[in-house]
């Protein structure tokens, strides 16, 4: 790699990565400045293009080769056929011909072009449907450890980025490489068979014009990817910005946030003039190139034409010929650059697809039967990163129907318990067993299928209140989604609502209260009809007159299941089976409600402090 080259990395590099007046945010750059071209990740690249190749690739190849074939012949008409034989020997009918030649191989021209770009947009279409698709598909599958690691505008950035990066090398760039290939082999050709003498003495500058086009396009290609590297950011802290937006504005965080927006901001322009500047360079580098390309055959050809060598109908058809030459040059470095970004995009897609959900089915894995709802955890040892242990050997046994309240300080383990039992993540030791069945021996999606799950933050997704309550089972018709909701008391609100079950809710149900938020995920659950509930703070931060009907609606939500809760509210959990206490990962204490309060141990402390600050 050339010094300068180095210089602009290294330069790059030392940028700072934030604003450094303001290093609250810090996002990790997931861009590869340079990297050597990888032949593997290209035909895995390509291999995309397989279940089209054989549809529409003849049918390109066969444009592609008629539209150059009747393009390289215009300057041969024009040149020997036109100039040296029709009009310096005054052969009228000979040049109607020609030009009524021209004018054909131009329509052709035209028209296998048409064909051509329609028929590789189709290809270049599918290929990115298929990508895109098997990402989303993908990044569905994967378990939540994936998503503890990564801020999720860095994962939307991949998703739509990466992918529309490759989007051009598709659509375009690849059978532009075959158009140009084939055009500078035909022109060689031709001006080695016309002159030789004349060929080799303009080919003089192909290697000069190829070393501009790579080398100087490397340097722009670098900071391009630059440019958009610092786009990404300003991208995943949008996406930041605009989740967080409540409470920037709730601690009148705007000012500060903008200082850091206008850090990025700021960083991306003098990118961009950056790159824009190299860019503007090329250009007439190109052009300087060309022209000594052009002197030369002037030079040359003049010469020639008074040795009586070559005809001025042949310089001309060759100046023709050099001119259609540098473009594909030209083209050709760009298209090298442009494949180069594409292929670090398509390392950053592939390193996503050949993420493995760390929670997968085994080879044997069978679906779990139709459980009756027994729990067991056993000796279960849980650690998020290793060495801190989140669980430390946890005994729990529920039989089914029976309701297990945790409760503890905050950190205690209570969520964990609850992510082992639909096995999001997977015990570091020990056992957690369904039916007397261990989790990780069951195809994964059976397993879900039976457990339903009510978080504190319940996830409304954007559409109607109808479909909202659907998501717990697709199949539900509209009477039994409305008898569910009737059951939890959510019925009421959702028929005072402008358009009853019909309305429209925003992403996150913004516009709905948190009670009602949660009295719709418990129809939600209600209607997937599960053995086993979670129930995760769910009545935690609501008023007591919705936390009283939210009480109720409970009450028909839990009978005949076997659930866990995790509430703070020690009031709703009054009535479980059996109350665990969680202290660091450890049970300290469990039994009945009355039980833990004779025993004086936690439990009644916990409770006490709460009935203190009532
Ligand atoms: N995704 C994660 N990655 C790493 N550590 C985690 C993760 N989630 C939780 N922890 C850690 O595991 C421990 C137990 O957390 P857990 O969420 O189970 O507590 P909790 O009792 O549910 O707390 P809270 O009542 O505040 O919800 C904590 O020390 C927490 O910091």
């Amino acid at each position: 790699m050339s010094t300068h080259t180095e210089k602009l990395k290294t330069e790059l590099n030392k940028q700072p990565q934030q604003n450094p007046e303001n290093e609250r945010f810090v996002y990790k750059d997931d861009d590869d400045i340079d990297k050597a071209f990888n032949w593997k990740q290209f035909a895995r690249l390509f291999g995309y293009m397989k279940p089209y190749a054989k549809q529409f690739l003849p049918l390109i190849i066969l444009m592609t080769i008629l539209g150059t074939v009747t393009k390289l012949a215009v300057p041969y008409l024009t040149g020997v056929l036109a100039i040296d034989q029709a009009i310096r020997q005054s052969n009228l009918p000979l040049l109607y011909i020609v030009t009524a030649s021209v004018l054909g191989l131009y329509v052709v021209q035209w028209a296998a072009n048409v064909f051509r770009i329609k028929y590789t947009n189709i290809i270049g279409q599918r290929v990115i449907y298929d990508i895109r698709s098997s990402l989303f598909a993908h990044i569905q599958k994967l378990s939540f450890n994936f998503f503890d690691k990564r801020p999720a505008g860095s994962v939307l950035v991949r998703v739509t980025n990466d992918v529309n990066s490759l989007q051009d090398l598709f659509t375009n760039g690849a059978v532009n490489v075959l158009i140009d290939c084939v055009q500078l082999a035909g022109i060689m050709v031709i001006l080695l068979l016309i002159n030789w003498k004349l060929g080799l003495a303009v080919m003089i500058t192909v290697p000069i014009m190829f070393f501009i086009s790579t080398k100087l396009r490397q340097k722009i290609r670098i900071a391009w990817q630059d440019v958009r590297m610092k786009n990404s950011r300003i991208n995943s802290h949008l996406n930041e910005a605009i989740q967080g937006i409540r409470v920037t504005q709730a601690y009148t965080q705007e000012q500060e946030n903008m200082k850091f927006f206008d850090g990025m901001n700021t960083e991306s322009r003098k990118s961009w003039d950056r790159a824009s500047t190299m860019n503007q360079s090329f250009g007439p580098l190109i052009e300087i190139t060309g022209g000594v390309g052009s002197m030369i055959l002037f030079w040359y050809g003049a010469y020639l034409i008074q040795e009586g060598e070559v005809t001025i109908g042949l310089l001309v058809t060759f100046a023709n010929y050099v001119g259609n030459f540098w473009d594909p040059i030209n083209r050709l470095g760009q298209m090298y650059n442009q494949l180069l970004v594409a292929m670090a995009s398509s390392e950053r897609i592939f390193e996503f697809l050949d993420e493995k959900p760390s929670i997968d089915d085994k080879p044997d894995a069978k679906p779990l039967p139709k459980i009756k709802g027994d729990v067991n955890l056993e000796k279960v040892v849980f650690e998020y990163e290793p060495g801190r242990q989140a669980l430390k050997g946890i005994d729990i046994e529920a039989k089914a129907g029976q309701s297990i309240a945790l409760v503890g300080h905050t950190g205690s383990g209570k969520s964990t318990i609850i992510n082992l039992l639909s096995r999001f993540y997977d015990v570091t030791q020990g056992t957690v067993k369904i039916d007397g069945i261990d989790v990780r021996d069951v195809k994964v999606e059976s397993l879900r299928a039976q457990i339903s799950i009510v978080l504190q933050d319940t996830f409304i997704f954007s559409g109607t209140i109808r479909d909202n309550i659907r998501f717990g089972r697709l199949d539900a018709t509209d009477e039994e989604i409305e008898k569910v909701a009737e059951a939890v008391k959510a019925h009421d609100f959702i028929m005072s609502l402008p358009a009853g079950y019909d309305t429209e809710v925003e992403e996150r149900g913004s516009a709905l209260s948190m009670g009602q938020r949660q009295l719709l995920s418990f129809a939600r659950a209600l209607l997937a009809d599960p053995r086993i509930l979670i129930l995760d703070e769910a009545t935690a931060s609501i008023d007591t007159e919705t936390e009283l009907r939210i009480q109720e609606a409970l009450k028909v939500l839990l009978q005949g299941r076997t659930s866990f809760i995790v509430a703070h509210r020690l009031s709703t959990i009054r009535h479980a089976d059996k109350i665990i206490v969680l202290d660091h990962g450890e049970i300290k204490e469990q039994g009945t409600h009355k039980e833990l309060i004779r025993h004086g141990g936690i439990y009644n402390g916990l409770v006490e402090a709460q009935f203190r600050y009532l």
